[in-house]
């Protein structure tokens, strides 16, 4: 796994959080939130191409129930996905889990990423799985690439509430989101590639899957 970059991949558009940029914060209920700043990190277009040809993708598969044999089977997950240490992470990432640390007050100290192809890739809804070991985690995702929706419902049911994040975009869920709500990126037909870049705090390591 390689620590950087080739430096001349960002050439000058170097991504870098835009500290003038104030998420805006979406109360989802009394303990859940998520905050959105459109256009926080300048320099998205460069990590978008920078990550898209170097980051060592994986598709994964996981174990699914069948209903129509009653058995399970593998299926692939429709995204590429890959993740590092913050620490081992290639640039900026380890400047920007900073940026993160500075405002949200944890040590964001994974990093992983998702890679949606083209608009039949996607993530099902979910919560992830820190909330196993997390009672509040914040969970601070980078947008880069084409705009894509991104969906939240409530776990016990009621309205869901949809966004849309664009490249540069930040979006952080806090509180008991993880808990008491599900996300998901749907398959949105004709949309361009996108890549999330996903910062978690204390995490103890990588995951076969989510859910
Ligand atoms: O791509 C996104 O914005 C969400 C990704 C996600 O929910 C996950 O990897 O757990
Ligand atoms: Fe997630």
């Amino acid at each position: 796994m390689t620590a950087a970059w080739t430096p001349s991949l960002f050439g000058g558009g170097e991504p870098a959080p835009d500290p003038t940029v104030v998420p805006r914060r979406i109360v989802l209920d009394e303990t859940s939130w998520v905050d959105l700043a459109p256009a926080w990190l300048a320099g998205a277009d460069a990590w978008f191409d920078a990550i898209v040809a170097e980051a060592p993708w994986n598709q994964r598969r996981r174990r699914m129930y069948d209903p129509a044999t009653g058995g399970s089977g593998n299926v692939m997950e429709p995204r590429l996905t890959c993740g590092w240490r913050v620490a081992e992470a290639p640039d900026p990432a380890p400047a920007v889990a900073g940026a993160l640390t500075a405002r949200y007050g944890v040590r964001f100290d994974r990093v992983s990423a998702d890679y949606y192809r083209h608009g039949d890739d996607s993530v099902a809804w979910h919560g992830d799985r820190v909330r196993y070991t997390h009672e509040a985690p914040i969970v601070a995702i980078v947008s880069l690439g084409a705009p894509r929706r991104f969906g939240l419902r409530p776990v016990g049911g009621g309205p869901s509430t949809r966004l849309t994040v664009a490249g540069g975009d930040l979006l952080v869920m806090g509180g008991r989101c993880q808990h008491d709500w599900q996300h998901t990126v749907p398959k949105w037909p004709g949309a361009g590639p996108r890549v999330s870049v996903t910062f978690r705090h204390d995490d103890p390591g990588p995951r076969p899957s989510i859910a």
